[in-house]
C-alpha cells in the first residue's frame, strides 16, 4: 500500500533529512544553494537519491532537473534508486516520472547533449564527432609532424606529454607557463612551440569537426559565458545537482556557477577527503569554496555517521587520513561494533601475497560468503598480474574493473573508427585508421584519399567517385560499396553490416580471429541498447565499460565472481571484505605519486578511499619484495619493499599484524647462503 507522509524518510539520520529536505517549500519555490559534505560511508548516495525522490513527490517536474554524477553507470544506478524510493508514495507513476529524469549523466555526456542543441547559436555543425584520449593523442601528433616538431635536435616532448600539458591548460584554466612551471618543468624550454603546436592542434580539430574531451567542457564553458546562453540553458533547470563534487574542475565549477549564479536550486555533494583526481585536473578548492559563491552563503550539512564499515577498521582509515596536511572533514563515527582489527599482513613477495589472498577468499565462501561480496584493490592495473594468473589456476572467476578498457582493444577500434567517419566523414583519425586497414594502403595513400575528399561537401560520395587506387583492387569496392550502404541504413544495422565486412580483414590481420570476434558481437549486443548511432558513439566514447574478463572468461550476470579493481574505479563501492595489494612504499605512495606534497597527500587519500571501503574485513598486505613492473616481459628486477609510509609505527597498533605463511622453518627453509661452488669462476676457468 501506499505510503501517505513521509514514512519513506524515516530511515533517515536527523542530517540526511536535513539535506533530503532542505529549500523545499510548499509553494514550490525553489530553495538556496545546498552543500553536502558526505564522508566515506556516510550515505551520500543515499541521501542524493532521496533528496530527488523527495522533490519529485512534492511536484517537482523531473524533466527540469540536471543530476550530473560521476560516471554513467553511477547515474543510472541514482535514478533505480529513485525510483524505488518513489514507488513507496506514488506507485506505478513511480517509473513514468523516474523515466522523465533524461538530464542524468556524467559532465561530458550532458555537455555533449547541449552543445548538439545549441550548436547553431554558436555557429557550430551539431554533427560532430568525440575524440578518445588515444585520437587526440593521433590527431596531435599529426600536427607535431606537420609543423616538424618531431625532427628536433633535442627531444621535443612525446605526443602523450604533449597532450596532458594541453588537457591541464584547459582543465585548470592555467596559462601554459604556469603549468609547465609547476608540473613539467623539464618541458620549460618548449613553451613557443607548444603554444604553436596547440593552437595547430585546436584549428584541426575545427577543420575536422571533432571535440576531444577537454573540448566539451571548454566548449560548454565558453558557450554559457554568454549570459543570455546561460540563462536559457539554467532557466530549463530548476534542480541541478551535482555528485562527488570534490573530483570537478574548475570549468565544471565555472559551468555551474554560471548556469545558476545566484546557487538557487543547486545541490553538490562530495567528500574532500576521498579527491583523488587531480591528475585529470580535479581540485578540491571547489568544494571548500562553493559556500562563499553565494550570498547569503550555501547551507552546509555535513554527514559523518559512517554505517558502512565496522569500529576498528573505520579507526585504522581515520587514523591514515588524520595525519593529512590538510582536512576539512571531520573523523567519521559509527555504531558498528567488532572485535576483529583490520588486518596487516606482512608476505614474502606477490607470489605469496596471491596466496594469501586466495586462501582468505575461498575460507569466506566456505563461511557463506559470496565471491561478490569480496574485492582485491591495487593502485594500477598491473599490480594484479600474479593474482590473476592464481585465480585462474584455481579456477576461480573475476572480474576486473579499471585497466585496459574492452574499447582499448584494436579491433573494437577498428570497428568504431568506421561507425565515427560514416557520422563524421572529415574525421581524419578516424578516416586513416579505417583505410589503413586495407590490404595496399599505406599512410601516404592513406593521407592523399583524405586530402582529396574530406574537404568535399559530400566527401563519403567523393570517395566512392575517386579511382581504385592500384593494389586495393575488390578490398576498395567493398569498402565503398559499405559505406554507401551504412549512410543510408536504419541503427543499429550498421554495426552488423560493418562486422561483416570487417571480419575478412580481421582473420587476415589477427592470429586469435575468432576471440575478437566475440568481442564484436558483445559491442553490437551494446549497441542495441542506444536509440542512435550518434547517441552510441557519444556514450561510448565518453564512459566506456570498463571490465575486462581477462584469462577467466566473461562470466554471466547471475554467476558468482571476485572483484579486481583499481582504487580509482572501487569509488563509491563497498564490500564485506577487501584486501589491499601492495601496501608499500613505491606502490603507495606509487613512485610517480611522491613527487609533490600535493601528489603523496593524494596518494594517501587514495589509501583512504580503499580502506574505506570494507565492511567487515580488511586486509593491507605487505609483499616484502615485488617485481618492478614496466621491465621488459620477463624482467626479473625487483626491489626490497616497506610498509607503506601512510601507515607509521604509532598506528599499526590499529591492526591486527600477521606474518603468512605463519613461520615454519622446517617447510620453509631460506636457501643457504654460503658460497659453495662460484660458477662465474668455473665459466672463466673453461677459457684459461
Ligand atoms: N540512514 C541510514 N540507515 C542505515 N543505513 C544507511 C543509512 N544511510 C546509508 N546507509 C548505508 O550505508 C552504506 C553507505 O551508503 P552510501 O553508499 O550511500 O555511502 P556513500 O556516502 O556514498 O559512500 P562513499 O562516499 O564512501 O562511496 C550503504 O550500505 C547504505 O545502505
Amino acid at each position: 500500500m501506499a505510503e501517505t507522509t513521509d514514512q519513506y524518510l524515516e530511515s533517515l539520520n536527523p542530517e540526511q533529512r536535513r539535506a533530503v529536505e532542505h529549500g523545499i517549500a510548499p509553494d514550490g519555490t525553489i530553495g538556496s544553494p545546498l552543500l553536502v559534505i558526505a564522508g566515506a560511508g556516510s550515505g551520500k548516495t543515499n541521501t542524493l537519491a532521496h533528496r530527488v525522490a523527495h522533490l519529485i513527490i512534492k511536484g517537482a517536474d523531473p524533466r527540469r532537473m540536471l543530476l550530473m554524477t560521476f560516471s554513467r553507470r553511477a547515474a543510472s544506478e541514482m535514478t533505480q534508486r529513485v525510483e524505488r524510493i518513489a514507488r513507496r508514495v506514488l506507485g506505478d507513476k513511480a517509473g513514468i516520472m523516474t523515466d522523465a529524469l533524461t538530464w542524468a549523466g556524467t559532465f561530458h555526456g550532458i555537455g555533449a547533449r547541449l552543445l548538439r542543441e545549441y550548436a547553431e547559436a554558436i555557429c557550430f555543425d551539431p554533427a560532430f564527432t568525440i575524440h578518445d584520449r588515444e585520437d587526440s593523442a593521433d590527431l596531435l601528433n599529426l600536427v607535431r609532424h606537420e609543423l616538424g616538431f618531431s625532427k628536433t635536435e633535442t627531444r621535443f616532448p612525446t605526443k602523450g606529454t604533449c597532450l596532458a600539458i594541453y588537457s591541464r591548460c584547459v582543465n585548470a584554466q592555467a596559462p601554459l607557463e604556469a603549468v609547465l612551471g609547476q608540473h613539467y618543468p623539464w618541458c620549460s624550454g618548449w613553451a613557443d612551440e607548444l603554444k604553436q603546436l596547440f593552437a595547430g592542434y585546436v584549428e584541426a580539430k575545427q577543420k575536422q569537426n571533432v571535440l576531444d574531451y577537454d573540448d566539451l567542457l571548454l566548449w560548454w564553458a565558453q558557450m554559457v559565458s554568454d549570459p543570455g546562453i546561460a540563462q536559457e540553458i539554467g532557466g530549463r533547470f530548476d534542480h541541478v545537482m551535482v555528485d562527488e563534487y570534490q573530483d570537478t574542475n574548475r570549468l565544471q565549477a565555472t559551468i555551474l556557477l554560471a548556469l545558476k549564479p545566484d546557487g538557487r536550486g543547486l545541490t553538490v555533494v562530495g567528500d574532500d577527503a576521498q579527491s583523488i583526481y587531480s591528475f585529470r585536473a580535479a581540485t578540491v578548492r571547489n568544494i571548500l569554496d562553493f559556500p562563499d559563491h553565494f550570498s547569503p552563503r550555501a547551507e552546509i550539512v555535513t554527514l559523518d555517521r559512517n554505517y558502512r564499515s565496522t569500529h576498528p577498521v573505520l579507526a585504522a582509515a581515520n587514523g591514515v587520513i588524520g595525519l593529512a596536511r590538510e582536512r576539512f572533514t571531520k573523523n567519521l563515527w559509527t555504531e558498528r561494533c567488532s572485535a576483529q582489527l583490520p588486518r596487516l599482513v606482512t608476505v614474502r613477495d606477490e607470489a605469496d601475497q596471491a596466496r594469501y589472498i586466495v586462501e582468505q577468499v575461498l575460507s569466506n565462501r566456505e563461511q557463506g560468503s559470496r565471491l561478490k561480496e569480496q574485492a582485491v584493490l591495487f593502485r594500477t592495473s598491473s599490480h594484479s598480474g600474479p593474482l590473476e594468473v592464481e585465480l585462474t589456476r584455481r579456477n576461480i572467476p573475476f572480474v576486473k574493473f579499471g585497466g585496459l578498457k574492452f574499447l582499448d582493444a584494436a579491433h573494437v577500434k577498428d570497428v568504431l573508427a568506421l561507425l565515427k567517419f560514416v557520422e563524421n566523414p572529415r574525421d581524419r583519425v578516424a578516416g586513416f585508421r579505417v583505410l589503413h586497414l586495407l590490404p595496399g594502403i599505406g599512410p601516404a595513400s592513406a593521407q592523399r584519399i583524405l586530402d582529396q575528399t574530406t574537404g568535399m561537401a559530400d566527401p563519403i560520395s567523393a570517395l566512392a567517385a575517386l579511382p581504385m587506387p592500384p593494389r586495393a583492387g575488390q578490398d576498395w569496392t567493398a569498402f565503398v560499396e559499405t559505406l554507401g550502404n551504412i549512410s543510408y541504413s536504419e541503427w543499429p544495422a550498421d554495426i552488423e553490416r560493418i562486422r561483416l565486412w570487417y571480419t575478412p580483414h580481421l582473420e587476415r590481420i589477427h592470429e586469435d580471429a575468432e576471440m575478437r570476434l566475440a568481442d564484436l558481437l558483445q559491442l553490437e549486443q551494446i549497441a542495441s541498447g542506444y536509440p542512435s548511432r550518434e547517441r552510441f558513439l557519444t556514450e561510448l566514447t565518453l564512459d566506456p565499460p570498463d571490465a575486462t574478463s581477462d584469462r577467466s572468461g566473461p562470466p554471466l550476470r547471475d554467476e558468482d565472481y571476485l572483484i579486481l579493481s583499481t582504487i580509482h574505479s572501487a569509488k563509491g563501492q563497498e564490500w564485506k571484505s577487501v584486501y589491499a595489494l601492495n601496501v608499500v612504499d613505491g606502490c603507495m605512495p606509487s613512485d610517480l605519486g611522491a613527487g609533490t606534497t600535493a601528489e603523496l597527500e593524494e596518494e594517501r587519500r587514495l589509501l583512504y578511499v580503499a580502506m574505506t571501503r570494507a565492511k567487515d574485513d580488511l586486509h593491507l598486505i605487505v609483499p616484502q619484495r615485488f617485481f618492478v613492473h614496466g621491465q621488459a616481459a620477463r624482467g626479473d628486477r625487483h626491489v626490497y619493499a616497506s610498509r607503506t609510509r601512510f601507515i607509521p609505527d604509532h598506528l599499526v597498533k590499529l591492526f591486527d599484524r600477521q606474518t603468512w605463511p605463519a613461520a615454519n622453518p622446517a617447510a620453509r627453509s631460506t636457501p643457504n647462503q654460503t658460497v659453495q661452488i662460484d660458477i662465474r669462476e668455473r665459466m672463466r676457468g673453461m677459457w684459461r
